[in-house]
């Protein structure tokens, strides 16, 4: 397979990285993951757009632009002849001795891409998962895809120990989000999920969620919920790209609602689905 390096196409086996590049060093940088359906990316202008703007947001000016990122990408899933996977890609603030302060303004960013194959989470959609409760310790800017996740990295080792899918996070008794998902429940009909501020990751796929609600006239809000709004709730999922719209069944133990996938989540999934098979076909 192929790896992007600064915009070269270069083996994996060949792929390196320089011991003080800040991304090694300090998790200096940004990163997205775009999910590849039927050999094209699903929503990349979004996801890319992000990026360009998480690297804004730490005062990194990423050098391409959306639509040469995109070509890149393009030209890498032919390479590799990827059909159904994910595009990793990150950006770092580039090689340069290690210094706390940012580098000279000519150390240019370092960009990386490699693809992956990998199916869709069928099961975890069908059957739905098991979640445990986690205090929200992180940062105060979680808007920003940050390379920076080891808060993100043990709230999910810490799920996996307790044999479940995903930790929910919550701070002061509010609900945040998952450890690499967006959280929203469901009451009364109504889609509940927290507003896009600095205390969660804006996700594309909880934009998607937002847009199909508003197109089929599904009531929706972005407010925030408690803890007791969650083990109240009719239905619970997580959004994502490589989660998609997951069902929360269980929740420290306890089921949620019946302990099954509920219909309007269901109802979300399939509508779901139509928005991929729009963008990326059968
Ligand atoms: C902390 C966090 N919240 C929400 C999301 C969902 O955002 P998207 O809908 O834009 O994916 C992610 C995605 N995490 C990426 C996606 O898959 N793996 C990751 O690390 C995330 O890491």
């Amino acid at each position: 397979d192929y790896v992007i390096v600064n915009g070269e196409y270069i083996k994996r086996s060949e792929a390196k990285v320089d011991i003080e590049d800040r991304g090694y060093q300090f998790g200096d940088g940004v990163y997205e993951v775009i999910r590849v359906y039927n050999g094209k990316m699903f929503t990349a202008s979004e996801h890319l757009e992000r990026l360009i703007e998480s690297g804004k947001k730490i005062g990194m000016e990423i050098p391409y632009t959306v639509s040469e990122l995109k070509q890149l990408l393009v030209e890498l899933i032919t390479k590799n002849q990827l059909v159904l996977g994910t595009l990793y890609m990150q950006v770092t603030r580039g090689t340069s001795p290690r210094n706390h302060a940012f580098p000279a303004a000519d150390v240019r960013p370092n960009l990386v891409v490699y693809s992956k194959e990998v199916g869709r989470p069928i099961e975890n959609m069908q059957q739905g998962v098991k979640v445990i409760l986690n205090e929200d310790i992180r940062w105060l800017l979680c808007d920003i895809k940050s390379l920076n996740l080891l808060g993100n990295l043990m709230a999910k080792q810490k799920a996996v120990e307790a044999g479940c899918f995903e930790a929910i996070q919550h701070r002061d008794g509010i609900v945040t989000e998952g450890s690499l998902s967006n959280i929203s429940i469901i009451k009364d009909g109504k889609v509940i999920t927290h507003p896009a501020d600095n205390l969660i990751l804006n996700g594309i796929t909880r934009q998607k969620v937002l847009g199909i609600c508003r197109n089929n006239d599904i009531p929706f809000a972005e407010t925030t919920f408690t803890l007791e709004d969650l083990k109240n709730a009719d239905e619970i999922f997580l959004s994502g790209t490589t989660v998609e719209v997951t069902p929360i069944i269980e929740i420290e133990g306890k089921k949620v609602g019946a302990g099954t996938v509920g219909p309007l989540t269901k109802k979300l999934q399939i509508l779901f689905e139509g928005e991929i098979e729009k963008e990326c076909g059968k």
